[in-house]
């Protein structure tokens, strides 16, 4: 299966509502601090709005509910990967997404096998504090050369401007957050991705 190539991040699923309808084939619910009740009806609802919209949801941490509520796909950082059951979301047949910043951090990606290998941040990012300042294009190329067939996600101060560069160093895939929620229009922000990835 081939991934979209445009990969946004959403934090509740009323982002779902809005963006599916134009295109978006490729979501991410990355929920942090809900009550458990609300999680649980933000990923039931974002997992059936996919499936109507024909579209992959991937789950952002909480991979225990993402099992237990039949989706398809988790993403988890380096730190989620110390507490995950790996074996119980393969059984489950979950596919993987998994985030690294450096070369440690790749090397046990790879040994996981995941279905997808997110590179961030590329460029300095407003959404939440990191160790990791920027990696710059350069590193994608880099990366792809390591990764292979797996595909690369591009994520970090990532704009519809950047998309093109991304691509051109190795990215399969290049995902955002603020460029399309801080957006005045954000519908529109959408469609200018979908162009720009097409
Ligand atoms: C596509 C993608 N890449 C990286 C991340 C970051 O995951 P993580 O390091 O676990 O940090 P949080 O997003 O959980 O704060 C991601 N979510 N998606
Ligand atoms: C959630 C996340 N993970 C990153 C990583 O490098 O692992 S960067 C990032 C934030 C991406 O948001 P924006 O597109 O607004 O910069
Ligand atoms: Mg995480």
């Amino acid at each position: 299966m081939t991934l979209p190539r445009f990969y946004p991040i959403f934090d509740d699923v009323s982002w779902l509502r809005r963006m599916l309808p134009l295109g978006v084939r490729l979501v991410q619910l990355r929920i942090k601090d809900a009550p458990p009740d609300a999680l649980r009806a933000q990923i039931t609802e974002a997992r059936d709005l996919c499936r109507a919209h024909g579209a992959v949801l991937v789950v952002n941490d909480h991979w225990q509910l993402a099992v237990e509520l039949g989706c398809d796909w988790v993403h988890l950082g380096q730190e989620d990967l110390d507490d995950a059951d790996l074996a119980a979301l393969r059984r489950a047949g979950l596919k993987l997404g998994v985030s690294t910043h450096d070369g440690a951090e790749l090397e046990r990606a790879l040994a996981l096998a995941p279905d997808y290998v997110a590179l961030g941040p590329i460029y300095p990012t407003i959404l939440k504090k990191m160790k990791w300042h920027q990696q710059g294009v350069g590193k994608l190329t880099e990366w792809k050369s390591r990764v292979g067939e797996i595909p690369l996600v591009a994520i970090g101060g990532m704009s519809v401007a950047r998309a093109g560069g991304a691509f051109a160093a190795g990215a399969d895939i290049v995902s955002a957050v603020t460029d399309i929620t801080l957006h005045s229009d954000p519908e529109a922000r959408t469609r200018a991705w979908l162009a720009a990835c097409g």
